[in-house]
């Protein structure tokens, strides 16, 4: 069923995030841009905002996501964009259609886990026309010194509690205060929902963006994800606006009364949660940067926790910003309660989210669909790409990185019987390519020649840029050249067998840390610690004591996959990881599979799970007889395959 998969992936980290949402729009066929932050994340790592784009470049109907606008929520909406893009491949879209993902648009504030961006303004409140004096805000005035308080306990803090404490009571509860502060200012830098003293990096960036891929569409849909106001796990569709315009009574007819019209200005009240005081919404800014089109500027809103939770969570980051230590534990916890105000880690919540935000996005796009009468899909190419757009990131891209495995010219006998018929195959780092076929077409031999468990007859094996030597021992046959050498290789590749193969003798833990410790000679206890973490990304933190008798196969197939990602390797090969197991407990397994793909692992994956290989695959191979038949994307492979053998298997198999 569509849509109703766990997301699991909405409490990580940045790098996390950006490389799931990558891989799934490389397997969307989507062409990527991305625009570089100036500034780095803790990890040193460099920062981008990606765009994705599918469809037609000269669509007049556009759909665009936007996630990450207050950094800390990014987690949910590239959760969303990642989800939605892998929920409707392979993409077909309406030749007058496109949709536009934009991934973090506030990438600096979702790597630092931070609302804000890295001025400390916040990106809702930036959007204004700077031509203009930005507002005022006196009330926020007089509690600023109450909120950044440099004291985190004491004489000092307590005053600045009692004051605020005071505001609030005068302005009828949180509320009130709410209000105050929340309608944002632009006097204080250093102060809670600042506004910013000009256009920052991020909006300018989306002005890019919109000026780039948005200007040609007469109808747009746009949505800004968020979460952190209104009611618990409730995800309300919002329109934010100063005023009527043809977009607002577009969203009334198609999203009826689950859209709540929030109409802005410096009296304005609401009941959503969201400061109706405000000026500077993002919304504001793209209408007015497409003015000559309709657009339906939406916003998804997922309520977490009470308000003035969420603000005392804001608050506290503010202050560790200012006057703390991120790496002390004291940081860390505020860090941590600041993640779980806007997204809590309560599955059903996340469920819920997901699932109706991805429904949001569906009506939207089926709206557009009809407005878009030709049925054809047409993709554009980064060749063919207009002018005017900056250079594409593709998957050409990665394609400059050296292959993380390439066999050439592959060939494997058995006696006389030639089961691998000089099969090649290339993967580049964070590729998952497929291999598919009729039972008996050698899958599962070219995969085992790989790391050397059959020995190839010849060709060419180069694993991460070092090439297996191989040496002739007479009847045509040949042999690996230096043991050595292949035991090193071997070290670098992971295998994940159909039964599972742990050693029955060891717990689960022991079998995780044997290689590691004693092939890679890993101190025990780091080994140990690493273990655990795996554990837990397969979901078998519990079962660590156990012995492989005791769990399903569904639990020790998991077990084997953390045992062979203990070491770490360049690339994993899967020979139909899911083949010996009971229906029940395939899907279990393909998620961690999944979730290693969405992480950029690089993958070859031999399997009968046709569907599965649809949505995780970069590149899928038809074997037949011992040859490559047919290779492509999952998208072209799979809706336009070239040869009558193929369309055979597939009319057999899906
Ligand atoms: N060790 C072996 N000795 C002799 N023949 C073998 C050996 N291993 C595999 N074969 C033969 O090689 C051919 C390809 O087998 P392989 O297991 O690679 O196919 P496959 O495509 O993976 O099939 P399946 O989908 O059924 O697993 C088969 O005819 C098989 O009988």
């Amino acid at each position: 069923m569509r849509h109703e998969r766990q997301p699991e992936l909405f409490s990580v980290d940045y790098n996390v995030l950006r490389q799931r949402f990558l891989a799934s729009a490389r397997r969307a066929d989507a062409t990527l841009f991305e625009y570089e932050h100036p500034l780095h994340g803790p990890g040193g790592e460099r920062l981008y905002t990606d765009v994705a784009h599918i469809g037609d470049r000269n669509a007049s109907r556009l759909l665009v996501i936007i996630s990450g606008t207050h950094g800390v929520e990014g987690q949910f909406g590239s959760g969303c964009q990642a989800e939605w893009l892998s929920a409707n491949c392979p993409w077909q879209l309406p030749a007058d259609t496109a949709v536009l993902l934009v991934h973090l648009i506030n990438p600096w504030g979702t790597a630092w886990n931070r609302r804000v961006n890295e001025d400390n303004v916040d990106l809702n409140r930036n959007f204004l026309d700077w031509e203009q004096t930005a507002p005022g805000n006196a009330r926020y005035a007089e509690v600023h010194e109450a909120f950044v308080c440099p004291e985190w306990i004491g004489p000092e803090r307590d005053r600045a509690d009692e004051l605020l404490e005071t505001a609030r009571k005068s302005l009828g509860g949180h509320a009130g205060l709410a209000a105050v502060v929340e309608a944002g200012q632009y006097e204080f830098r250093d102060g809670m929902f600042f506004g910013g003293d000009g256009p920052v990096w991020s909006n300018r960036t989306l002005h890019e963006i919109l000026r780039t891929f948005a200007q040609q569409a007469s109808d747009v849909v746009v949505f800004d994800l968020h979460t952190g106001a209104g009611p618990y796990g409730y995800p309300a569709l919002l329109s934010v606006t100063e005023r009527e315009h043809p977009g607002l009574d577009w969203g009334r007819k198609l999203y009826g009364p689950a859209l709540s019209v929030v109409k802005t200005g410096a009296q304005a009240t609401t009941g959503t949660g969201i400061a109706a005081t405000a000026t500077g919404y993002l919304s504001a800014a793209v209408l007015k940067a497409l003015s000559d089109a309709r657009v339906m500027t939406l916003v998804v809103e997922c309520g977490t926790l009470e308000g003035s939770v969420v603000m005392d969570a804001v608050q506290a980051d503010n202050w560790l910003h200012l006057y703390g230590s991120i790496d002390s534990a004291q940081g860390r916890k505020i860090k941590e309660t600041l993640k779980l105000a806007f997204i809590p880690n309560d599955p059903e919540w996340q469920r819920t989210c997901l699932t109706a935000s991805l429904r949001y996005f569906d009506r939207a796009l089926k709206e557009l669909n009809l407005l878009s009468p030709q049925p054809s899909s047409r993709k554009v190419s980064a060749a063919t790409q207009d002018p005017g757009w900056p250079p594409a990131v593709t998957i050409a891209a990665k394609r400059n990185e050296r292959p993380a495995v390439e066999v050439r010219d592959l060939h494997k006998s058995f006696g006389t019987h030639e089961v691998l018929s000089g099969v090649g195959l290339i993967a580049h780092p964070g590729e998952v390519v497929s291999m598919i076929g009729s039972s008996g077409s050698g899958k599962s031999t070219f995969l085992r020649c790989i790391n050397l468990l059959e020995q190839p007859s010849g060709g060419h094996i180069i694993v991460d840029g070092e090439e297996i030597r191989m040496k002739s021992v007479g009847d045509g046959r040949s042999a690996p050249a230096d043991m050595r050498q292949v035991e090193r290789i071997r070290a670098r590749v992971g295998m994940v067998f159909q039964n599972f193969n742990l050693w029955p003798h060891m717990s689960v833990l022991e079998n995780i840390i044997e290689a590691p410790v004693h092939v890679l000679r890993e101190d025990r206890k780091a080994a140990i610690e690493h273990a655990h973490q795996l554990l837990k990304k397969v979901g078998l933190s519990e079962k660590h004591a156990q012995y492989p008798g005791q769990l399903s196969g569904g639990q020790q197939q998991r077990a084997a996959i953390a045992r062979t990602l203990a070491m770490r390797p360049k690339v994993i090969l899967l020979d139909e990881p899911t083949s010996a197991l009971d229906p029940e407990l395939v899907g279990e397994v393909l998620r961690v599979i999944r979730q290693l793909a969405e992480e950029g692992n690089t993958m070859i994956l031999v399997t009968h799970e046709m569907q599965f290989a649809r949505e995780v695959s970069h590149r899928i191979l038809f074997l037949h007889q011992g040859k490559v038949e047919e290779e492509s994307t999952p998208a072209e492979l799979f809706t336009n395959p070239k040869s009558e053998r193929l369309r055979q298997f597939l009319s057999r198999t899906l």
